[in-house]
């Protein structure tokens, strides 16, 4: 969201209040159950006929759902394949180092290619915003008496009212959609799979969060958001994932807006600051057997995800911290409970759940390096 001043400030303070705020979350609350019931429909079937799923797919699908529904009012299975690429294409290249940022001469032969490719996917990224901001404004014209529903609607109300604190236009608009965008598509499902991957690893955990769903959620099989927060197992279990899997490993690059000195070394004013999340997570001064999964360490303790506790940060800390953490978090825990709640999980060829692998792929967002894939086995109405 760009260099921190007085114009990130209004952005952020509009997106807080205005996009990602606890009412306007809710308001997309029976979307999202709606996505996961398609989901769950297509496992359950997948059961009956013992299918092996790439969960990964269809994850990575139901996020992207979710965003674009939210960000653009409409599914990113419907939306043009162009765009897709050109989503994937972004995050591709912001996550490649480039050598221009060391050696800037280079910069003036784009050595890489990278400024060039850079300005032809800003191109076709802004022809498709300027297309959906288009699309919204004919349907607004033909139906006045619409209510805002999506994140498009409620910025073009902000900017035809007038009423914004700050110059605020088209250009505005397609800045913020982009960034909620790319920031929501991949960091929940990611997120999810890891945390799926540790609990199909760990098959006593499992176990246990499935006895806390019977109790809590009963058979009445759709897990509802108001359920999360009497889940106190579900919320160890996904601490506990993002403590060994941050999504953003590094965050996103920090600036210093002062010189500082930390740990003895100076750090002088306007240096690149990248943190470490990943490393502090398996930190063995700070955690007791840091590789192991173990979401019981956080009974009675007071730590938490929300950037208050330094040892446990996958949304960041302080002011540039992730906007989006309360819909994540949502995100996340609603689609952990109802894939566990619904279903006990096989794994393809007779492979042990010991032996899925867990490699990474490095990248902006650091996902698995080969796709999930399991047998679902529907377990409600067996109780
Ligand atoms: C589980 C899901 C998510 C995780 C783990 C996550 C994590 C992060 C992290 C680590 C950062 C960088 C913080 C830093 O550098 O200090 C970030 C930034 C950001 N996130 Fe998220 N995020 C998630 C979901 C979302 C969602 C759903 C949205 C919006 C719809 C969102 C919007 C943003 C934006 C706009 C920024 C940039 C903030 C800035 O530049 O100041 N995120 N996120």
């Amino acid at each position: 969201m760009g260099k921190y001043g007085p114009y990130w400030r209004h952005m952020r303070k509009l997106c807080t209040q205005q996009l990602l705020s606890n009412v306007k979350i809710n308001s997309f609350q029976s979307m999202r159950k709606q996505e996961l019931q398609i989901l769950v429909n297509f496992l359950e079937k997948a059961a009956s006929n013992r299918d092996v799923v790439d969960l990964s797919a269809k994850l990575a699908s139901l996020s992207a759902n979710m965003a674009c529904l939210m960000v653009i009012g409409k599914k990113y299975n419907n939306v043009d394949g162009d765009f897709k690429d050109m989503v994937k294409e972004t995050s591709r290249m912001a996550a490649t180092p480039n050598l221009a940022e060391l050696f800037p001469f280079l910069r003036f032969i784009d050595f890489q290619g990278s400024i060039h490719r850079m300005k032809q996917i800003a191109k076709s990224c802004d022809e498709f915003l300027e297309n959906v901001i288009d699309e919204h404004a004919r349907q607004y014209s033909s139906d006045q008496s619409k209510t805002s529903t999506d994140m498009v609607d409620t910025l073009m109300e902000i900017m035809q009212s007038g009423e914004a604190e700050f110059e605020f236009d088209r250009r505005h608009v397609k800045a913020i959609l982009l960034d909620l965008l790319v920031a929501s598509m991949d960091t929940s499902s990611t997120s999810i799979e890891w945390i799926l991957s540790e609990l199909f690893r760990h098959p006593n955990v499992m176990k246990k969060l499935q006895s806390e769903l019977d109790y809590v959620v009963g058979q009445k099989g759709i897990v509802e958001e108001k359920d999360l927060e009497n889940l106190d197992y579900l919320n160890m279990v996904i601490k506990e994932g993002f403590r060994l899997h941050p999504v953003a490993p590094l965050l996103l690059p920090h600036e210093s807006i002062e010189d500082c000195t930390l740990d003895g070394f100076h750090i002088p004013k306007g240096s690149r600051v990248l943190v470490n999340v990943w490393a502090i997570g398996r930190d063995p001064d700070v955690w007791h057997e840091p590789e192991k999964f173990i979401p019981e360490r956080f009974v009675e303790s007071t730590i938490d995800v929300r950037g208050q506790n330094f040892q446990l940060l996958p949304f960041g800390s302080g002011r540039r911290s992730c906007p989006g953490l309360q819909l994540g978090l949502t995100i996340v825990r609603l689609v952990v409970a109802q894939l566990v709640h619904s279903f006990d999980w096989e794994f393809p060829n007779g492979m042990m759940s010991c032996d899925i692998n867990m490699t990474e792929k490095f990248g902006l967002v650091t996902a698995r390096a080969l796709s999930l894939m399991a047998i679902p086995i529907y377990r409600l109405h067996n109780k």
